[in-house]
């Protein structure tokens, strides 16, 4: 797990090495760090993967010595970081080329950069720069960095795209990303990685950041003992899970009580069921209710080793946890054992139209929610906070948080990243799933796997030890779904391939 920070958080964590008059040695520090980023991707050495769905450049230069770099140069900090950059490379015999977007630049940088031999290309003279961009073999992106805002009122970047060829470099940020929500302005340039100063800014963690960013390397420049105590962390490690212990027995390894299904829906139950068994528990027990006879007959064809009874019989006396509401549309038997199942101490997981039936009060046991944008906007607006599903997604930090802590429950909110919410504030913001995951059927899949560890996590679990649970489920199911073809999959074959996917670590 990495520290995530927002933009104000490190720059609150400048301001006394700034009012100590040390602006310059950390921009120099910064500098020194993008500079010898660049290095390492002239030579070869930066390895770059192809997460986030960013384009891997084919460099021609493996070589420092002739190369040639440009940067988009803004009017801020950010701007100048990339000016002092270059007159580095100057010094490693590297041909620099300054793109200056704006009519003001950072002046010491400029001047280092001028004195140091570097060309200065108005961006605005698009033929003069196009035609250079074909020949560079990276590309600084430095119009802004924290000093970005992305608002209600777009400010598109209008910068001309590079050829597949050239590698881009964000400096700090890619310019235009919001370093708090990783929102974006239209324009903002694919990074293939991203070199960020002082810490990890959340924007490159969310949203449209996360897949701007490319790989990110972040450069110590000694604000180390200024930064608060983190409260958002990335986690990009795979799932924590063990095998189970020599004496296991059914009943010890977690038995999950599955309320989902309906006449309507019967396929939901299906898929929470076979993610739940692969993810690797003692025992299944499905509520079937008499109003949902179809969904009875295909849970037990496609899950043999389930154990499907009537609402009430003593089997769920068994269950150690519970997965409630994938696919129970508005049946009113599943309806009703939604609600026994709330009103239990047991660990609970809510999903989909079981969303709705949360309590007034907070439950003792450990309650696990995973909605994704709507579902969420529907549920803080039911209580009097008024929220879009944009707005939702747009800041799924402090959306999921804000629910964490109003629904007194661990908040799985799902999305390209997904934000587990605890409701002391805490954010872990799980990373690696694949855009194929949006299929209908993926988010019942991820419920029964929640459940599924939920279950293990014994009846005391709180919220912290919930948290990490549903942290590795939702590791867990973009596990399996990495292990698909990348042109897309159903959710039955996601359901399987979470008992086949390489968790080991
Ligand atoms: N502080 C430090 O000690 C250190 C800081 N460091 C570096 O400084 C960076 C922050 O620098 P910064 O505060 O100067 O802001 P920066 O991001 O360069 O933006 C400049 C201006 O651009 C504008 N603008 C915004 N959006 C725009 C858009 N869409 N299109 C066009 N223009 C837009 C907006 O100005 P406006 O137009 O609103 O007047 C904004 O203020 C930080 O990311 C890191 O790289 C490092 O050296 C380490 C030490
Ligand atoms: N673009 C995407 N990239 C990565 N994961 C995604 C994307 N879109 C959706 N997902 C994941 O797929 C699942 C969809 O769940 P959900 O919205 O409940 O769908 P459904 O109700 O159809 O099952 C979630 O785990 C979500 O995080």
């Amino acid at each position: 797990m990495r520290p995530a920070y927002s933009g104000s958080e490190v720059r609150a964590a400048e301001q006394p090495l700034l009012d100590a008059g040390r602006g310059p040695e950390l921009m120099r520090r910064a500098a020194r760090g993008l500079a010898q980023h660049v290095i390492a991707v002239l030579q070869g050495t930066t390895p770059v993967s192809q997460q986030g769905g960013v384009a891997v450049s084919g460099r021609r230069a493996s070589r420092v010595y002739g190369a040639r770099v440009g940067a988009y140069v803004g009017p801020g900090n950010n701007g100048g970081d990339a000016l002092f950059a270059l007159a580095q490379l100057r010094g490693r015999g590297v041909d620099a080329i300054a793109f200056t977007t704006h009519d003001r630049w950072h002046d010491d940088g400029m001047r280092a950069f001028r004195a140091a031999g570097g060309r200065v290309v108005p961006a605005v003279d698009r033929a003069a720069a196009a035609g250079l961009l074909f020949t560079l073999d990276v590309l600084i992106d430095a119009v802004t960095g924290t000093g970005t805002r992305v608002g209600a009122a777009p400010r598109p970047l209008d910068l001309p795209v590079p050829p597949a060829g050239v590698h881009v470099v964000a400096c700090d940020l890619p310019s235009g990303v919001d370093a708090d929500t990783g929102r974006a302005e239209p324009g903002a340039l694919a990074a293939a990685t991203t070199v960020t100063f002082g810490a990890l800014k959340r924007g490159l963690a969310v949203g449209e950041g996360r897949s701007l960013a490319g790989d990110v390397t972040v450069v110590d420049i000694g604000l180390g003992p200024h930064l608060p105590g983190p409260s958002v962390w990335l986690c990009e490690g795979p799932a924590r899970l063990d095998p189970p212990v020599w004496n296991a027995h059914k009943y010890s390894r977690g038995v999950v009580g599955l309320v989902a299904g309906s006449e309507q829906y019967p396929g939901a139950a299906v898929l929470a069921a076979r993610a739940a068994v692969n993810a690797g528990i003692g025992m299944l027990v499905v509520v079937a209710p008499e109003s949902a006879p179809t969904m009875r007959r295909m849970i037990l064809e496609a899950c043999p080793e389930a154990i499907v009874a009537a609402p009430g019989d003593g089997v769920f006396d068994r269950v150690s946890a519970w997965v409630l509401g994938p696919g129970i549309g508005d049946d009113a038997d599943q309806r009703r054992s939604v609600e026994r199942a709330l009103s239990s101490d047991l660990p609970v997981v809510v999903d989909a139209s079981a969303l709705p039936y949360l309590p007034e009060t907070p439950r003792r046991a450990a309650t696990v929610l995973t909605p994704h944008a709507g579902e969420l906007a529907s549920l803080l607006s039911g209580r009097g906070i008024p929220v879009s599903a944009s707005d939702v997604s747009g800041d799924p930090i402090r959306w999921a948080s804000r629910a964490a802590e109003e629904l007194s429950s661990v908040v799985v909110l799902k999305g390209p990243t997904t934000a587990v919410a605890t409701p002391d504030g805490t954010v872990r913001l799980v990373t690696g799933a694949p855009s194929t995951l949006a299929t209908a059927g993926s988010g019942d899949v991820l419920a029964g796997v929640t459940g599924a560890l939920l279950s293990q996590a014994g009846q005391e679990a709180g919220p912290e030890a919930a948290a990490e649970r549903a942290e590795d489920a939702v590791a867990l199911h973009a596990a399996a779904a990495r292990q698909l073809p990348a042109h897309g999959f159903g959710a039955s074959a996601l359901a399987d391939s979470v008992g086949e996917a390489d968790d080991r670590h």
